[in-house]
């Protein structure tokens, strides 16, 4: 059991750079298993345990997998098996993603379910309606899915009931190889859907209008390896802008891109915090109180669900009530609990939290539910009086790379402990006291390990 330990109460400032997106970099790389001439090489592949997980899977369906220096290297030439099991769909939903590839490059797959998770159930019958009607037969049972066609799936209309990016995409993917023309409608619009469109066309894939809520597909009969660069991680720069935010800091966040963080510069700046995009990054400067606001979650170019647990974050240090209502998923207010651990005094009306500022947040001990939940635990955290221990780091992995040391660069109080499960650690133990054991550290600033009877 590992966790995050912050000391609240230091000023963020300086520079923090952002990792490739972990919603582009997933598709992309179940996306690469459709290059049946030549290897795909894609850069700026964040080092986070999903990445790991789906490289994993590519793995057991045959695919060669390298990954060095922030770069993958797929040869998926040759492919063994057309099954994804459940070891892995069940680590990571996103594995799901590589049901759309197969069908459409071998004519058959077989994926374990992937279950809901803490955010919801989150069904999958967009997906299955999609491939359907390209003329896939589904089979459910004994906790996987099969799907099956005979020669290539060919194209058609569809239109989604709920503007899903899982589906989009897992469609989208599958429409390369299908016969004629595919037509997604009302398709998800995140810029992960472009991204991935871009990687498909350098496949040799015709994608057009992703990032419309109308995307044409023209199959093709084979796609080859490619090169790629995954956009920055628009959810990672947002949670940097929080953090810098919330501690009334003057931080610049390298590689952040403006334009896919519209709503979320929109309601910084409506809380009173200064944004400056350039063509690089974007500054973020917050020193003076901020403003109460209202959220309300939706699709891109809504705001994000992904960065709903940060903005309750930012409003707990805001003066006045703050209104958040979340649409996007139908239980994503796990994180209100373990606020409220820290005195945040939240409630929960049906999908909407309500939030009064200004409460003097103290530390505890929380466990991140969700890997956003985490992020905005540990921004809390950043302004808390005392010492705050963050659990559930698991997910938090998912997500965010080397989070510890990027907010410590820019003066957070923050590190991480490793704690092998047998050995108890004390955190922050009075001066006189000595530490129970010796706790494996990774992350800085390791100074702040030392018993100093905060
Ligand atoms: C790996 C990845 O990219 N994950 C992102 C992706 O997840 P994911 O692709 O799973 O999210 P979706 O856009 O599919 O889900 C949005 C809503 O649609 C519903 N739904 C979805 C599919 C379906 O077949 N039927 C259905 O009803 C879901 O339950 C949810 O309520 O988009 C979410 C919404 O922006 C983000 O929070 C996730 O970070
Ligand atoms: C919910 C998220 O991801 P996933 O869909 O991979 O669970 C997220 O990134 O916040």
């Amino acid at each position: 059991m590992s966790k995050f330990i912050v000391r609240g109460g230091k000023r963020l400032t300086g520079n923090v750079k952002v990792s490739g997106a972990k919603n582009s970099v997933l598709p992309i790389i179940a996306a690469s298993l459709l290059g049946e001439k030549g290897a795909s090489i894609i850069h700026e592949a964040p080092s986070l345990d999903d990445v790991m997980t789906i490289n994993k899977v590519l793995e057991s369906l045959g695919a060669v997998v390298t990954y060095q220096n922030e770069t993958i290297h797929v040869d998926a030439q040759e492919l063994s098996s057309c099954e994804a099991p459940y070891e892995w769909v069940s680590k990571m939903r996103a594995s799901f993603l590589v049901m759309g590839p197969l069908l459409t490059r071998l004519g058959q797959t077989r994926i374990s379910l992937p279950g809901g998770c803490a955010i919801g159930t989150r069904p999958i019958d967009q997906h299955l309606k999609g491939f359907e009607a390209m003329g896939a037969q589904i089979n459910l049972g004994q906790g996987y899915i099969e799907a099956k066609c005979d020669g290539r799936l060919r194209g058609t209309k569809i239109y989604l009931d709920v503007a899903s990016v899982g589906a989009t995409e897992n469609i989208m993917m599958a429409a390369t190889l299908a016969e004629g023309i595919t037509t997604i409608e009302n398709a998800a619009k995140e810029p992960e859907i472009v991204d991935l469109a871009n990687f498909l066309n350098g496949m040799g894939a015709k994608v057009r209008g992703a990032g419309t809520g109308v995307i044409r597909i023209e199959g093709v009969e084979k796609l080859h390896g490619t090169e790629h660069t995954v956009i920055p991680d628009r959810i990672e720069a947002g949670t940097y802008m929080v953090a810098a935010a919330i501690t009334g800091g003057d931080v610049y966040v390298e590689g952040a891109i403006a334009d896919h963080l519209g709503p979320v510069i929109a309601k910084m700046e409506e809380m009173g915090v200064e944004i400056t995009p350039d063509e690089n990054g974007v500054r973020v400067v917050a020193n003076h109180p901020l403003r109460a606001v209202d959220v309300k979650t939706l699709p891109y170019p809504g705001f994000p669900t992904d960065m709903q647990a940060q903005m309750m974050a930012l409003m707990l240090a805001s003066e006045g009530t703050s209104i958040i209502t979340e649409t996007v998923f139908e239980n994503r207010f796990m994180h209100v609990d373990e606020f409220n651990l820290m005195n945040a005094g939240i409630r929960i009306e049906g999908r909407t939290s309500i939030v009064t500022g200004g409460a003097a947040l103290v530390g505890a001990k929380v466990c991140a539910t969700d890997l956003r939940a985490g992020a905005a635990l540990i921004c809390a955290g950043l302004v808390s009086e005392g010492t705050t221990e963050v659990g559930g780091t698991h997910h938090i992995d998912r997500g965010y790379v080397h989070l510890a040391e990027k907010l410590s660069g820019l003066g957070a109080n923050i590190w991480r402990l490793e704690e092998e499960e047998d050995k108890p650690v004390v955190i922050a133990p009075a001066a006189s006291e000595e530490v129970a054991s010796k706790p494996k550290l990774t992350g800085t600033p390791v100074l702040n390990v030392q018993p100093t009877g905060v």
